[in-house]
C-alpha cells in the first residue's frame, strides 16, 4: 500500500492550505459518537427519532468545529503554531476575527442542544455537552492548557467516549445503558488514537513550545511500539463484549476496519522519527475511526 506524503508549508496553494485548516476528515470525530450512541438506543428500543438524530449529528459538528477553530487561536497565542501555515489564525492574520467565528459555531451547537433538550423537557444533555465544552476548552485555553501537559488523551476519550455517546443514546431514549457504555469505551479509545497520532510529526515544535505531549513525554519509538497495543485492544474488546452477549454477533463487522489499523501501525513503526513522512499517519486513524465506528453501530442496527 503506498501512502501520500502530506506536508504544509507557505509555498502551498491556498486552497489546499485552507482545506488542511479546516481538516474535512476530522470531522468524523463529531458524527461516530452520535452515531454509535444511537445505532445503540434504535437496537434496544426499535425506535428512531430522525429529528433528534439530525439535530445532534449537526450541532455535534458546529461544536467540533469551534474546537478546532479556536484551537489555532489558543495555540497562536503560545507561539507552538508559528511554523503552522495551515493554521487558521495564520492564514488570516485576524486572530479576533477567528475567534468570533469559533464561538458563533460553538452558540450554533448548544442552540441545537438546547433544542433537543426543549424537546425532552430535560436538561441531563445540556449538562452533558456542556461538560464536554468544559474539557475541550480546558484542553487548549488558557490558564489550563492541559493538552500541554499531556492529558488531551485521556481528556479526549472522556470527551468522545463515554460523554458523547452517553449523550447520543439519552437524546434518543432519556434512559441508561451498559451496553451503550461499552460501545463508547471502543469509541473514546479510537478517537485519542487520532489525537495520540496527531502528535507524532509536531515533536520540535511541541517542545520548543513546552507542550509535553503523550509522544514528548515517551518519544517515537516507544510510542510507536505503543500502536499495536491500542490497536490490538479495540478487536479484543469488541470480540470479547460480543462472545458475553453484551453486543450482537453483527458488530464484529467492524474487524472489516483491521486493514487501517495494520496500515496505520506499519507505516508509524517505519516512519516515527521522520515527520514529514508520519504527519499524515492521523489521517490513517481517522480512517480507522470512520469505518470501525460506523460498521460497530451498524453492526447494533442490523
Ligand atoms: C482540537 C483538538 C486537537 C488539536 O490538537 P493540537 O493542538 O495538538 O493540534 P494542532 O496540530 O491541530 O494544533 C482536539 C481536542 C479534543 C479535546 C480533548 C476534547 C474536545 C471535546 C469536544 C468539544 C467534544 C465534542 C462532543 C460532540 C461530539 C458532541
Ligand atoms: O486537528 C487535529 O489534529 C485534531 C482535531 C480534532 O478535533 C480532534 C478531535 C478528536 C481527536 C483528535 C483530534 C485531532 O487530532
Amino acid at each position: 500500500m503506498t501512502t501520500k506524503l502530506i506536508t504544509y508549508s507557505n509555498s502551498q496553494p491556498k486552497s489546499k492550505l485552507w482545506m488542511a485548516a479546516i481538516k474535512p476528515p476530522m470531522y468524523s470525530v463529531a458524527i461516530i459518537p452520535i452515531w454509535v450512541g444511537t445505532a445503540v438506543a434504535v437496537a434496544q428500543t426499535k425506535n428512531l427519532n430522525a429529528g433528534v438524530f439530525s439535530t445532534f449529528l449537526t450541532a455535534a459538528i458546529c461544536i467540533v468545529a469551534w474546537s478546532n477553530i479556536s484551537n489555532d487561536v489558543f495555540d497562536s497565542e503560545t507561539g507552538i503554531d508559528k511554523n503552522k501555515a495551515h493554521s487558521l489564525v495564520n492564514l488570516t492574520g485576524n486572530k479576533r476575527l477567528i475567534f468570533w467565528i469559533g464561538n458563533l459555531f460553538l452558540i450554533l451547537g448548544l442552540l441545537g442542544i438546547l433544542a433537543i433538550a426543549w424537546w425532552q423537557r430535560d436538561l441531563t444533555i445540556i449538562g452533558i455537552i456542556l461538560a464536554c465544552c468544559a474539557i475541550g476548552y480546558a484542553y487548549q485555553g488558557p490558564p489550563f492548557r492541559l493538552g500541554y501537559h499531556g492529558l488531551g488523551e485521556i481528556l479526549c476519550f472522556v470527551a468522545y467516549g463515554p460523554l458523547a455517546v452517553s449523550a447520543a443514546y439519552y437524546s434518543q431514549t432519556q434512559s441508561w445503558s451498559t451496553t451503550n457504555l461499552a460501545a463508547s469505551i471502543i469509541v473514546g479509545t479510537v478517537t485519542s488514537l487520532i489525537l495520540f497520532c496527531s502528535h507524532f510529526h509536531q515533536i520540535k515544535d511541541d517542545l520548543a513550545a513546552g507542550k509535553r505531549s503523550p509522544i514528548v513525554r515517551l518519544g517515537t519509538a516507544l510510542s510507536a511500539n505503543l500502536l499495536p497495543w491500542i490497536c490490538g485492544s479495540i478487536y479484543t474488546l469488541t470480540s470479547l463484549l460480543t462472545v458475553l452477549n453484551i453486543f450482537p454477533t453483527w458488530t464484529l463487522l467492524s474487524w472489516l476496519s483491521l486493514p487501517f489499523a495494520i496500515k496505520l501501525c506499519r507505516h508509524v513503526l517505519q516512519y516515527h522519527d521522520q515527520p514529514e513522512k508520519v504527519s499524515n499517519c492521523k489521517f490513517i486513524a481517522v480512517g480507522l475511526h470512520f469505518v470501525c465506528g460506523l460498521l460497530l453501530g451498524l453492526g447494533f442496527m442490523l
